[in-house]
């Protein structure tokens, strides 16, 4: 195909992209200016000060507007001519449907998220419009390309869970920051200021359980005139006095551990707060609430500087009460926003007094924040390198030119003097319940999980489904939808109450379930089989999904890669604790079959296992595309 065919193809077609952040600004950007004429796109967020650094269409002025729209009028003021339709809505709702989908000749992702991912992959699978995936980590970067039937879709490979820690560790052994931060967000943070009811495993407690002077469920209540200082002082004896106390009484647990150190208020703050600079009083009427923070009242300006116990103790306390007189509303519904600046600090000062109990080295609030929101800072560079990857892909797509797809890795370190390493895509994986409709394996206690396990865990979270229905036979026990009446509704919200066994229909060690999300034209059937025990630090749902393997026949095969120098082929393995590679293993492809030669490099990975990001996934890459 010539330039001039080339040039047509992209100017007849119609794209839609999902995201206008990082990747999306650039990708708009470069859509635009290779000639791209027909362009929608769709992205539910707000501008927010942070991501100007990066989302260079976005200006000061627009922080609070909508991405996509901003990012559309910018587009148009240097392409006036071509057509941009911005939709400032969540891809999940249900306007963009398998229609909606249908009407693109491709669709380019920019997302930061794998639920949204997974669900732009089944829309584009149902309407049989080509994919363009991709995500950026720091340095790290990949580009994929997913066409229904001829390369692996997007959920072909298993994606690695996010890095989970023992239930043990945070509660009672914490040895690294990382512990203590999760600790003082999901625990303690979730149960002063979230949702009551969840269950929350806060209190660490003796194997008596006898040495905690309070009951336990009472100390984080604070009474309608309970003085807030009081209040204040009764948490933090709690958390970081009497609870490591009654840790530390458990010895079988110390025999080869450091012990903690208990810590109370006495101690460490000044018996009236009042006397501190720092106080909810000083607070100006006219500070906005949202943007209240503990640290500019306390004197403490520089967010890279390491506090001590009494200034992380004074923040604590601080922070604490600027919830309680600031935010009162809020509390009962908080979840930890990485981008809310009272809760960081609250966090922060939380997890470095913990830190100091437990002997570990405290953490500036910058580098607080980063491990407690699973940042790694975005770089704006391969942002762009993806951005323009994404429409050397989607021009290949428009010309049908399935031979020269490419899977594209942007590398933190060279490898054979590369830093981007592209790889043939691959065939659909047999096993893939998503485009290949292979059943799955539930094994589950049936009389003891209630169907709403099943939904909670299974359906929505590993399956990634929106608008759920299930069935077991003729039988229909749940679904989700707009157009259910009032009986239907009280029947499945009671059928979610009773175990698998006691629906109406039962669900017994055999039996065959059928789970369906319309919206995404998704349905796979789940081979129940019944297991009585599951092992709480391994298996903490208490149910195990399996079925969904990597494809048995990629094993140990090689793709060639686009570049012929070599015909390399690049088998890229991630790392279980964050988006660094931890090996690279080349060889040469089934091209040069007598000269086998493979060598692994290792990839210094500088990351502890600090993060639970969304992040491109690298994962084996074994077969070559049926072509
Ligand atoms: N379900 C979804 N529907 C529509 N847009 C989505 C959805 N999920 C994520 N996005 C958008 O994808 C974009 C991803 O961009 P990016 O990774 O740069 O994240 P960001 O939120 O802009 O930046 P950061 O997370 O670093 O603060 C965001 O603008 C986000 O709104
Ligand atoms: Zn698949």
């Amino acid at each position: 195909m010539d330039t001039q065919q080339q040039q047509s193809a992209i100017q007849g077609a119609k794209v839609l992209m999902v995201g206008a952040g990082g990747i999306g600004c650039e990708l708009l950007k470069t859509l635009a200016l290779s000639g791209f004429q027909d362009i929608h796109i769709i992205d539910m967020d707000t501008i927010e000060v942070s991501n100007l650094n990066r989302q260079f269409l976005f200006r000061r002025s627009h922080v609070g507007q909508s991405k996509a729209k901003v990012a559309r009028d910018a587009v148009l003021r240097f392409r006036p001519h071509i057509n941009i339709r911005s939709h400032h809505a969540n891809v999940k709702n249900p306007e963009f449907d398998v229609d909606f989908f249908k009407q693109f000749d491709v669709v380019l992702n920019g997302l930061d998220n794998l639920d949204a991912r997974r669900h732009v992959n089944r829309l584009c699978l149902a309407a049989d419009v080509p994919l363009v995936e991709s995500g950026t980590t720091g340095f790290l970067g990949q580009v994929t390309v997913h066409v229904k039937g001829k390369t692996e879709c997007y959920e072909c490979q298993t994606k690695p869970a996010p890095k989970t820690y023992p239930v043990c560790t945070i509660t009672s052994t914490p040895t690294k920051f990382v512990h203590c931060i999760v600790w003082a967000k999901d625990l303690l943070f979730a149960k002063l200021f979230g949702d009551k009811n969840q269950d929350n495993d806060l209190n660490v407690r003796a194997n008596n359980a006898a040495s905690s002077s309070k009951e336990t469920e009472d100390v984080f209540e604070r009474a309608e005139d309970e003085d807030i200082d009081q209040y204040g002082r009764k948490i933090y004896d709690h958390v970081f006095g009497y609870n490591i106390e009654a840790a530390l009484s458990n010895e079988e647990t110390w025999k080869n551990r450091r012990r903690p150190r208990p810590i109370y208020s006495k101690e460490v703050l000044p018996e009236s707060m009042s006397q501190q600079n720092g106080s909810t009083q000083n607070c100006s009427a006219t500070d906005d609430d949202s943007t209240v923070s503990a640290m500019p009242l306390l004197g403490l300006k520089n967010p890279q500087e390491l506090w001590g116990l009494t200034q992380n103790s004074l923040v604590f306390m601080e922070a604490l009460k600027l919830f309680f007189a600031k935010r009162k509303k809020e509390i009962g519904h908080l979840t930890f926003d990485k981008d809310d600046q009272l809760a960081v600090e609250f966090v922060t000062a939380a997890a470095n007094i913990r830190a100091e109990s437990f002997g570990i080295p405290l953490h500036s609030l910058f580098e607080a924040k980063g491990i407690a929101g699973n940042i790694v800072h975005a770089v704006a560079t391969t942002n762009a390198i993806v951005a323009g990857l994404i429409v050397i892909e989607a021009i290949k797509v428009l010309k049908k030119d399935a031979d020269k797809y490419r899977m594209t890795y942007c590398l933190e370190h060279p490898s054979r003097k590369m830093l981007l390493m592209p790889v043939e895509p691959f065939e659909p994986n047999p096993a893939c319940y998503v485009c290949s409709k292979t059943p799955l394996v539930l094994e589950i206690n049936t009389q003891k999980s209630k169907l709403r396990d099943l939904v909670d865990k299974i359906v929505t979270a590993k399956l990634g489904m929106n608008l759920p229905l299930i069935m077991h036979g003729a039988s229909l026990l749940y679904e989700v939808g707009d157009d259910l009446d009032d009986i239907m509704v009280a029947n499945y919200n009671a059928n979610l109450e009773k175990s698998l066994s006691e629906l109406p229909s039962p669900v017994i060690n055999g039996s065959i379930l059928t789970v369906e999300d319309l919206q995404q034209e998704l349905s796979c059937k789940i081979n129940v089989k019944h297991r009585e025990e599951f092992d709480e630090e391994k298996e903490p749902e208490g149910m195990v999904l399996s079925g969904w393997t990597q494809s048995p026949a990629t094993n140990g095969e090689s793709a060639s890669t686009s570049n012929n120098e070599n015909e390399k082929a690049v088998d890229v393995t991630e790392s279980s604790s964050g988006p660094e590679m931890a090996s690279k293993k080349r060889r040469l492809s089934e091209t040069q079959p007598e000269n086998h030669k493979k060598e692994t490099e290792n990839v210094e990975s500088d990351d502890d296992d600090l993060m639970e990001i969304e992040h491109p996934v690298m994962v084996s890459k074994k077969k070559k595309r049926v072509e």
